[in-house]
Protein backbone atom coordinates (compact mmCIF):
# COMPACT_ATOMS: atom_id res chain seq x y z
CA UNK A 1 0.00 0.00 0.00
CA UNK A 2 1.08 3.65 -0.80
CA UNK A 3 3.06 4.98 2.14
CA UNK A 4 1.30 7.68 4.06
CA UNK A 5 2.68 11.27 3.00
CA UNK A 6 1.75 14.32 4.61
CA UNK A 7 3.69 16.67 2.69
CA UNK A 8 2.85 16.90 -0.83
CA UNK A 9 5.48 18.73 -3.27
CA UNK A 10 3.39 21.28 -5.68
CA UNK A 11 5.90 20.67 -8.18
CA UNK A 12 5.12 16.79 -8.51
CA UNK A 13 1.05 17.26 -8.94
CA UNK A 14 -0.06 16.99 -12.28
CA UNK A 15 -3.24 18.08 -13.23
CA UNK A 16 -5.27 15.56 -15.05
CA UNK A 17 -8.94 16.82 -14.82
CA UNK A 18 -11.47 18.60 -12.21
CA UNK A 19 -13.41 16.57 -10.41
CA UNK A 20 -16.02 18.57 -9.08
CA UNK A 21 -16.92 21.65 -7.04
CA UNK A 22 -17.09 20.50 -2.95
CA UNK A 23 -18.34 22.99 -0.82
CA UNK A 24 -15.79 24.79 -0.43
CA UNK A 25 -13.28 24.57 -3.56
CA UNK A 26 -12.41 22.81 -6.44
CA UNK A 27 -11.09 18.89 -6.24
CA UNK A 28 -8.90 18.36 -8.74
CA UNK A 29 -7.89 14.92 -10.62
CA UNK A 30 -3.76 14.73 -10.55
CA UNK A 31 -1.01 12.36 -10.80
CA UNK A 32 1.71 12.62 -7.96
CA UNK A 33 4.63 11.66 -10.03
CA UNK A 34 7.84 12.81 -8.42
CA UNK A 35 9.64 10.45 -10.93
CA UNK A 36 8.37 12.44 -13.55
CA UNK A 37 7.74 8.87 -15.34
CA UNK A 38 3.81 9.10 -14.72
CA UNK A 39 4.29 6.07 -12.76
CA UNK A 40 2.86 8.41 -10.03
CA UNK A 41 -0.42 7.26 -8.06
CA UNK A 42 -3.53 9.33 -8.42
CA UNK A 43 -4.86 11.63 -6.05
CA UNK A 44 -7.84 14.02 -5.41
CA UNK A 45 -6.72 17.37 -4.89
CA UNK A 46 -9.32 20.00 -2.79
CA UNK A 47 -8.09 23.40 -3.33
CA UNK A 48 -9.00 25.89 -0.11
CA UNK A 49 -9.10 29.31 -0.66
CA UNK A 50 -8.80 30.63 2.93
CA UNK A 51 -11.90 33.42 2.60
CA UNK A 52 -12.81 35.82 5.20
CA UNK A 53 -14.91 33.34 7.73
CA UNK A 54 -12.31 30.24 7.69
CA UNK A 55 -8.18 31.32 8.01
CA UNK A 56 -5.50 28.59 7.03
CA UNK A 57 -5.69 27.51 10.91
CA UNK A 58 -8.93 26.26 10.33
CA UNK A 59 -8.22 24.05 7.80
CA UNK A 60 -5.08 23.06 9.04
CA UNK A 61 -6.96 22.39 11.91
CA UNK A 62 -9.73 20.11 9.92
CA UNK A 63 -6.62 18.16 8.28
CA UNK A 64 -4.90 17.53 11.62
CA UNK A 65 -8.35 16.11 12.94
CA UNK A 66 -9.70 14.43 10.09
CA UNK A 67 -6.04 13.17 9.01
CA UNK A 68 -5.42 11.24 12.47
CA UNK A 69 -8.34 9.22 12.53
CA UNK A 70 -8.17 6.49 10.12
CA UNK A 71 -11.73 4.81 9.10
CA UNK A 72 -12.29 2.32 6.26
CA UNK A 73 -15.37 3.97 5.91
CA UNK A 74 -14.20 7.70 5.28
CA UNK A 75 -12.05 8.98 2.10
CA UNK A 76 -8.44 9.47 3.28
CA UNK A 77 -6.88 12.45 3.21
CA UNK A 78 -3.48 11.56 2.35
CA UNK A 79 -1.59 15.09 3.35
CA UNK A 80 -1.45 18.45 2.59
CA UNK A 81 0.16 20.88 -0.26
CA UNK A 82 1.39 23.83 0.25
CA UNK A 83 1.46 26.66 -3.16
CA UNK A 84 4.92 27.98 -3.17
CA UNK A 85 4.24 32.16 -2.54
CA UNK A 86 0.68 31.98 -2.72
CA UNK A 87 -1.35 31.90 0.78
CA UNK A 88 -3.40 29.01 -0.53
CA UNK A 89 -2.84 24.91 0.81
CA UNK A 90 -4.58 22.19 -0.59
CA UNK A 91 -5.73 19.50 0.86
CA UNK A 92 -4.52 15.53 -0.63
CA UNK A 93 -6.75 12.74 -0.55
CA UNK A 94 -6.88 9.31 -2.08
CA UNK A 95 -8.65 9.37 -5.42
CA UNK A 96 -11.60 6.54 -5.62
CA UNK A 97 -12.13 6.17 -9.23
CA UNK A 98 -15.42 4.57 -9.35
CA UNK A 99 -16.86 8.21 -8.62
CA UNK A 100 -19.81 8.63 -6.11
CA UNK A 101 -23.16 6.26 -5.13
CA UNK A 102 -25.27 7.89 -7.41
CA UNK A 103 -22.98 7.33 -10.37
CA UNK A 104 -22.64 3.82 -9.46
CA UNK A 105 -25.93 2.66 -8.66
CA UNK A 106 -27.20 4.45 -11.46
CA UNK A 107 -25.00 2.33 -13.81
CA UNK A 108 -24.69 -0.92 -12.08
CA UNK A 109 -28.60 -1.35 -11.53
CA UNK A 110 -28.77 -4.78 -12.53
CA UNK A 111 -26.14 -5.75 -10.53
CA UNK A 112 -26.76 -4.41 -6.96
CA UNK A 113 -28.97 -6.34 -4.87
CA UNK A 114 -30.75 -5.80 -1.38
CA UNK A 115 -27.61 -7.20 0.29
CA UNK A 116 -25.41 -4.86 -1.58
CA UNK A 117 -27.35 -2.45 -0.73
CA UNK A 118 -27.69 -3.48 2.91
CA UNK A 119 -24.18 -3.98 3.19
CA UNK A 120 -23.48 -0.16 1.43
CA UNK A 121 -25.71 1.13 4.27
CA UNK A 122 -24.25 -0.40 6.98
CA UNK A 123 -20.83 1.15 5.65
CA UNK A 124 -22.12 4.40 5.87
CA UNK A 125 -23.11 4.22 9.58
CA UNK A 126 -19.77 2.99 10.86
CA UNK A 127 -18.50 5.96 8.86
CA UNK A 128 -21.27 8.04 11.05
CA UNK A 129 -20.06 6.94 14.24
CA UNK A 130 -16.46 7.31 13.29
CA UNK A 131 -16.96 11.20 12.82
CA UNK A 132 -19.44 10.96 15.61
CA UNK A 133 -16.91 9.89 17.76
CA UNK A 134 -14.70 13.23 17.06
CA UNK A 135 -18.30 15.26 17.50
CA UNK A 136 -18.40 16.29 13.67
CA UNK A 137 -21.51 16.60 12.46
CA UNK A 138 -21.47 16.15 8.26
CA UNK A 139 -24.31 18.14 7.52
CA UNK A 140 -24.67 17.27 4.00
CA UNK A 141 -25.31 13.13 4.28
CA UNK A 142 -26.33 12.43 0.57
CA UNK A 143 -25.76 9.84 -2.05
CA UNK A 144 -23.82 12.09 -4.34
CA UNK A 145 -21.43 12.46 -1.19
CA UNK A 146 -20.67 9.07 -1.02
CA UNK A 147 -17.88 7.37 -2.61
CA UNK A 148 -17.20 3.71 -4.25
CA UNK A 149 -14.17 2.51 -3.32
CA UNK A 150 -14.78 -1.30 -5.12
CA UNK A 151 -18.42 -3.55 -5.72
CA UNK A 152 -18.18 -3.84 -1.69
CA UNK A 153 -16.91 -0.67 -0.04
CA UNK A 154 -18.05 2.63 -0.36
CA UNK A 155 -16.78 5.52 2.08
CA UNK A 156 -17.73 9.11 3.43
CA UNK A 157 -16.56 12.49 1.38
CA UNK A 158 -16.49 15.73 0.72
CA UNK A 159 -16.55 17.21 4.63
CA UNK A 160 -17.04 20.81 3.60
CA UNK A 161 -20.30 21.72 5.12
CA UNK A 162 -18.85 19.62 8.66
CA UNK A 163 -19.15 21.07 12.01
CA UNK A 164 -17.77 20.14 15.17
CA UNK A 165 -20.27 20.09 18.20
CA UNK A 166 -19.21 22.25 21.04
CA UNK A 167 -18.49 20.48 23.55
CA UNK A 168 -21.13 22.26 26.19
CA UNK A 169 -23.91 21.39 23.92
CA UNK A 170 -25.63 18.50 21.44
CA UNK A 171 -26.28 20.30 18.75
CA UNK A 172 -24.51 22.81 16.17
CA UNK A 173 -26.34 25.77 14.60
CA UNK A 174 -25.52 27.25 11.45
CA UNK A 175 -25.59 31.40 10.92
CA UNK A 176 -26.72 31.46 7.18
CA UNK A 177 -28.79 28.77 5.85
CA UNK A 178 -27.01 29.52 2.21
CA UNK A 179 -27.49 26.96 -0.55
CA UNK A 180 -28.62 23.84 1.72
CA UNK A 181 -29.79 20.55 0.16
CA UNK A 182 -33.06 21.00 2.40
CA UNK A 183 -34.66 17.62 0.74
CA UNK A 184 -31.95 16.14 2.88
CA UNK A 185 -32.39 18.16 5.98
CA UNK A 186 -34.54 17.55 9.15
CA UNK A 187 -37.11 19.43 10.52
CA UNK A 188 -35.41 21.23 13.26
CA UNK A 189 -32.49 21.68 10.98
CA UNK A 190 -34.56 23.41 7.94
CA UNK A 191 -36.76 25.23 10.80
CA UNK A 192 -33.83 26.49 13.36
CA UNK A 193 -30.90 25.47 11.70
CA UNK A 194 -29.84 23.09 14.58
CA UNK A 195 -27.71 19.95 13.37
CA UNK A 196 -27.08 17.59 15.47
CA UNK A 197 -25.80 13.88 15.08
CA UNK A 198 -29.83 12.99 15.06
CA UNK A 199 -29.93 15.47 11.77
CA UNK A 200 -27.48 13.47 10.19
CA UNK A 201 -29.47 10.28 11.14
CA UNK A 202 -32.42 12.05 9.10
CA UNK A 203 -29.83 12.21 6.34
CA UNK A 204 -29.09 8.78 6.44
CA UNK A 205 -32.84 7.82 6.01
CA UNK A 206 -32.54 9.84 3.22
CA UNK A 207 -29.76 8.23 2.12
CA UNK A 208 -31.62 4.64 2.79
CA UNK A 209 -34.19 6.27 0.38
CA UNK A 210 -32.12 7.23 -2.48
CA UNK A 211 -29.98 3.90 -2.23
CA UNK A 212 -32.99 1.73 -2.60
CA UNK A 213 -34.58 3.32 -5.48
CA UNK A 214 -31.17 3.22 -7.02
CA UNK A 215 -30.23 6.87 -7.06
CA UNK A 216 -32.50 7.30 -10.09
CA UNK A 217 -33.27 10.97 -10.99
CA UNK A 218 -36.92 10.65 -11.70
CA UNK A 219 -37.81 10.04 -8.40
CA UNK A 220 -34.59 11.31 -6.41
CA UNK A 221 -35.39 13.33 -2.65
CA UNK A 222 -35.60 16.82 -4.26
CA UNK A 223 -38.02 15.72 -6.89
CA UNK A 224 -40.90 13.81 -5.15
CA UNK A 225 -40.69 16.77 -2.17
CA UNK A 226 -41.43 19.03 -5.14
CA UNK A 227 -44.31 16.76 -6.57
CA UNK A 228 -45.74 16.87 -2.53
CA UNK A 229 -45.20 20.40 -2.31
CA UNK A 230 -46.16 21.27 -5.72
CA UNK A 231 -44.01 22.75 -8.64
CA UNK A 232 -45.91 26.15 -8.75
CA UNK A 233 -44.09 27.25 -5.22
CA UNK A 234 -40.67 28.81 -5.92
CA UNK A 235 -37.18 30.38 -4.09
CA UNK A 236 -37.58 30.76 0.21
CA UNK A 237 -40.64 29.32 0.82
CA UNK A 238 -40.06 26.07 -0.46
CA UNK A 239 -38.59 25.28 2.69
CA UNK A 240 -41.42 26.57 4.46
CA UNK A 241 -43.59 24.29 2.72
CA UNK A 242 -41.28 21.77 3.28
CA UNK A 243 -41.54 22.17 6.98
CA UNK A 244 -45.16 22.21 6.76
CA UNK A 245 -45.38 18.94 4.73
CA UNK A 246 -42.83 17.13 7.41
CA UNK A 247 -45.23 18.20 10.15
CA UNK A 248 -47.98 17.07 8.69
CA UNK A 249 -46.53 13.66 8.83
CA UNK A 250 -46.01 13.22 5.28
CA UNK A 251 -42.52 11.34 4.13
CA UNK A 252 -40.64 10.08 0.86
CA UNK A 253 -42.72 6.84 0.21
CA UNK A 254 -41.23 3.50 -0.37
CA UNK A 255 -39.17 2.88 -3.37
CA UNK A 256 -40.06 0.10 -5.42
CA UNK A 257 -39.74 -3.27 -4.20
CA UNK A 258 -38.59 -1.83 -1.40
CA UNK A 259 -38.34 -4.71 1.68
CA UNK A 260 -40.72 -3.34 4.19
CA UNK A 261 -38.07 -3.86 7.32
CA UNK A 262 -35.98 -1.32 5.60
CA UNK A 263 -38.48 1.42 4.92
CA UNK A 264 -39.42 1.18 8.40
CA UNK A 265 -35.85 1.54 9.43
CA UNK A 266 -36.11 4.94 7.06
CA UNK A 267 -39.41 5.99 9.12
CA UNK A 268 -37.52 5.71 11.99
CA UNK A 269 -34.61 7.73 11.04
CA UNK A 270 -37.47 10.25 9.82
CA UNK A 271 -38.85 10.84 13.32
CA UNK A 272 -40.66 13.97 13.89
CA UNK A 273 -38.86 14.46 17.16
CA UNK A 274 -35.20 14.04 16.87
CA UNK A 275 -34.75 12.20 20.49
CA UNK A 276 -36.89 9.68 19.09
CA UNK A 277 -34.23 8.60 16.01
CA UNK A 278 -32.25 6.16 16.53
CA UNK A 279 -28.53 6.07 16.74
CA UNK A 280 -25.94 5.40 14.22
CA UNK A 281 -24.70 2.38 16.28
CA UNK A 282 -28.02 0.71 16.57
CA UNK A 283 -29.17 1.74 12.93
CA UNK A 284 -25.90 -0.31 12.16
CA UNK A 285 -26.93 -3.25 14.32
CA UNK A 286 -30.68 -3.36 12.73
CA UNK A 287 -29.08 -3.20 8.99
CA UNK A 288 -26.76 -6.22 10.17
CA UNK A 289 -30.26 -8.21 11.12
CA UNK A 290 -31.84 -7.50 8.10
CA UNK A 291 -29.07 -8.55 5.95
CA UNK A 292 -28.86 -12.04 7.65
CA UNK A 293 -32.87 -12.34 7.50
CA UNK A 294 -32.40 -10.86 3.62
CA UNK A 295 -32.09 -14.36 1.76
CA UNK A 296 -30.87 -13.95 -2.01
C1 LIG B 1 -16.81 17.71 -5.08
C2 LIG B 1 -16.34 16.33 -5.51
C3 LIG B 1 -14.84 16.34 -5.85
N1 LIG B 1 -17.07 15.96 -6.69
C4 LIG B 1 -16.84 14.78 -7.34
N2 LIG B 1 -15.92 13.86 -6.90
C5 LIG B 1 -15.74 12.73 -7.65
C6 LIG B 1 -14.74 11.75 -7.22
C7 LIG B 1 -14.47 10.56 -7.90
N3 LIG B 1 -13.50 9.88 -7.25
C8 LIG B 1 -13.13 10.60 -6.17
N4 LIG B 1 -12.19 10.30 -5.24
C9 LIG B 1 -11.99 11.16 -4.25
C10 LIG B 1 -12.73 12.33 -4.15
CL1 LIG B 1 -12.44 13.40 -2.80
C11 LIG B 1 -13.68 12.68 -5.08
C12 LIG B 1 -13.88 11.79 -6.11
N5 LIG B 1 -16.47 12.45 -8.75
C13 LIG B 1 -17.38 13.35 -9.17
C14 LIG B 1 -17.59 14.53 -8.48
F1 LIG B 1 -18.47 15.46 -8.91
C15 LIG B 1 -16.59 15.40 -4.35
O1 LIG B 1 -15.75 15.30 -3.46
N6 LIG B 1 -17.76 14.81 -4.36
C16 LIG B 1 -18.18 13.99 -3.21
C17 LIG B 1 -17.79 12.55 -3.48
F2 LIG B 1 -18.20 12.21 -4.73
F3 LIG B 1 -16.48 12.42 -3.40
F4 LIG B 1 -18.39 11.74 -2.59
Amino acid sequence: NQHDQTLFEERHLRFISNLGKGNFGIVELCRYDPLGDNTGEFVAVKKLQPNKQSTLEDFKKEVNTLSVFHCDYIVKYRGICYSTGRLSMSLVMEYLPCGSLIHYLENNRHNVNTRRMLLFASQICKGMECLQSLRYVHRDLAARNILVASESLVKIADFGLSKIIPFDKEYYRVTQPGESPIFWYAPEAINELKFSHKSDVWSFGVVLHEIFNYCDMNSNPKKLCMQEIGYNVQGPSVSMHLANILKNNWRLPAPPNCPTKVYSLMMECWAYDFAERPCFSSLGNHIETIMQDERE
